[in-house]
């Protein structure tokens, strides 16, 4: 492909857009600041709730992307022969479109996520980490959950962390709020069983199930009604104004004995939380990553 720079002044830009879309076969169009980054260049935007000071720069890159060459030389030449465009209009550059694997590209983005040495979030085009001995296998998708957010993060070092001294005692867990599935994925991967993933979203259950397939864990994916009786380990990473709501529902699934684990809240958001589930438990801030706290609390036996 062949993109062709032309520089076009403020009162120019629509038609010469407008003709280059409609009547020069150009494949797309861009309009860029010609004095972005020079003391010439000017802001769009205006105070808030004022209006912008002017509607366009006072000179505009216009890149219009041709399928070839010859069109391209067409275009160009039938634009600058206008009367309005010329003496105002100017070739700035023609040149070939370098190609990209954008796919690649993208993916180059997204590294394996590191949750402790040994446990890792990979996504399906990288290899595992070599100290990686446990790994969830998961790409960037429509449910939250993809191991960036450090909310998520905590809670999976928190089941990482506490897995060899209670995993056993997870017979049942429950992930309220499961998004990708991603923290269901981390507990079954840590020992978890019977493991009940519900999320309001339904997008958020078949990405849970889709996800839990891949990585060859069994588990429940639901609605919030497929929660069910008593769990040793009840996982929320919501947010903290409907963890407060949920209170009585989460530490109702709460077996006696069982670890309540919550996320979602912000540091100074921690005496809300304390006080919301102050009548079942006592909620300790657990840990914290970049103004995000981890909440956490064991239930009387
Ligand atoms: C921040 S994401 C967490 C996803 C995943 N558990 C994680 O740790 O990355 C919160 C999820 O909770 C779900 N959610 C929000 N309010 C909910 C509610 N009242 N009941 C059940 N799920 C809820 C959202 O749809 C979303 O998928």
């Amino acid at each position: 492909m062949i993109e062709l720079l032309l520089l076009v002044p403020e009162d120019l830009v629509e038609s010469v857009s407008d003709a280059l879309m409609d009547e020069l076969e150009a494949l797309s169009v861009s309009v860029e600041d010609a004095d972005a980054d020079t003391d010439a260049e000017r802001a769009l935007f205006g105070e808030p709730g004022m209006p912008p000071p002017s509607a366009g720069w006072q000179r505009s890159v216009v890149t219009a992307l041709f399928a070839d060459e010859d069109v391209a030389t067409e275009a160009a030449t039938l634009l600058l022969a206008q009367d309005w465009a010329q003496e105002k209009v100017h070739v700035q550059a023609m040149r070939p479109v370098v190609e990209q694997d954008w796919v690649r590209l993208t993916q180059s983005q997204f590294s394996p996520v590191e949750i402790t040495p040994s446990f890792w979030i990979v996504p399906t085009w990288h290899e595992p980490p070599a100290a990686a001995e446990r790994f969830i296998r998961l790409d960037p998708g429509l449910a939250f959950g993809t191991g960036t957010h450090p909310t998520t993060r905590m809670c999976l070092r928190w089941i990482a962390n506490q897995a060899p001294t209670f995993s056993g005692s997870w017979s049942r867990v429950l992930d309220y709020g499961c998004g990708s599935g991603i923290l269901a994925i981390g507990a079954a991967l840590h020992g978890g069983r019977d493991i009940d993933a519900v999320d309001i979203d339904e997008a958020a259950v078949i990405s849970t199930n889709a996800n839990a397939a891949a990585n060859g864990v069994t588990l429940k994916a639901a609605l919030p009604d497929g929660a069910s009786g008593t769990y040793p380990l009840v996982l929320a990473n919501i947010l903290a104004t409907p963890l407060k709501l949920l209170a009585p529902l989460l530490c109702g699934h709460v077996a006696p004995g069982g670890h309540l684990v919550l996320a979602g809240i912000l540091e100074r958001q921690a005496d809300e939380l304390k006080a919301a589930y102050a009548p079942w438990c006592d909620l300790e801030v657990s840990d914290s990553e970049d103004g995000w706290i981890l909440m956490t609390a064991r239930l009387k036996p």
